[in-house]
């Protein structure tokens, strides 16, 4: 079958069209197609399916056309993925199947509006993040305390005073079941100089990454919240580059670099 490589800010998925979703994608297939060695690797997958083709999203079929079935490296499933959603809007206009501009694709974390710019960001309206408290993770052996945001998906957002940059995150870090039943994605970021933060994260079902939309925007929060502060645009620069987040008001906005960069014929 068809796949397509594509990429924001180094955050790496695989493109699977599949628009009359006939596809099967249990964990072991999707973990073995983001297999960085025995297969064509990436932090997840794409399935690109008509949203009215697929039960669990078809309440969002008059507001989107398509929607993006995420699924992280290990092959399970996720709410919402920030670049990802960047990414699939990227692809729907370069195959011809989304006019450029701005549309919605729906997702489980519901439907998001993608706007693609002629300088080649692509900014997605994520909407409001809820904080819902905070708790700790330990990573080797240092515990920090962090904001759980919800961004669709779960997320704990730390500031740290120890740089970012000397974390080992080759391992799970610790966190609290009891708040996070379901895992979490765990940003570790460094407020520096004004609305600008150093950002790592570990994330669920994929381990470390270079980059994470949903944890930028969740690390906006926790940067904000330090500041006393609740609307502006924060840059948040993970290993993979630079996102830019804007929170207001009524919503969260991410914008960055979304990217196709190869494709070719997958033998599953
Ligand atoms: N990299 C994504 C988030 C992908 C899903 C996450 N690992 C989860 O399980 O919630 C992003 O850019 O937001």
């Amino acid at each position: 079958m068809r796949f397509l490589k594509g990429h924001g800010t180094d955050n790496d998925f695989v493109i699977l069209p599949d628009p009359d979703n006939e596809l099967d994608l249990p964990p072991a297939r999707v973990a073995a197609v983001c297999d960085r060695r025995a297969g064509i690797g990436a932090d997840g997958v794409l399935h690109v399916v008509r949203t009215k083709l697929s039960q669990e999203v078809v309440d969002q079929a008059d507001r989107a056309e398509w929607f993006m079935d995420y699924r992280n490296a290990d092959g399970s499933i996720a709410e919402m993925c920030g670049n990802g959603v960047r990414v699939f809007a990227r692809y729907l206009v370069e195959a011809g199947l989304a006019e450029p501009g701005e549309f919605a694709v729906a997702t489980r974390g519901g439907p998001k509006l993608v706007r693609l710019a002629a300088d080649g960001d692509v900014t997605v309206d994520m909407g409001k993040p809820v904080v819902l408290g905070s708790s700790t993770t330990t990573v080797s052996g240092q515990e920090y305390t962090g904001l759980h945001v919800d961004m669709g998906n779960p997320h704990l957002a730390c500031v740290i005073g120890d740089p970012v940059a000397h974390l080992d995150l080759t391992h799970q870090p610790a966190f609290d079941p009891a708040v996070f039943p379901n895992g979490v994605n765990i940003e570790l970021l460094n407020a520096v100089g004004t609305h600008r933060a150093l950002m790592r994260v570990y994330e669920r079902g994929s381990g470390e990454t270079r980059s994470c939309g949903t944890g930028a925007v969740a690390t906006a929060v926790a940067a904000a919240h330090l500041a006393g502060e609740d609307t502006g645009t924060w840059t948040v620069e993970v290993p993979g580059g630079i996102l830019t987040v804007t929170l207001d008001e009524r919503t969260s906005y991410l914008a960055g670099p979304a990217a196709i960069i190869a494709s070719g014929e997958l033998t599953l």
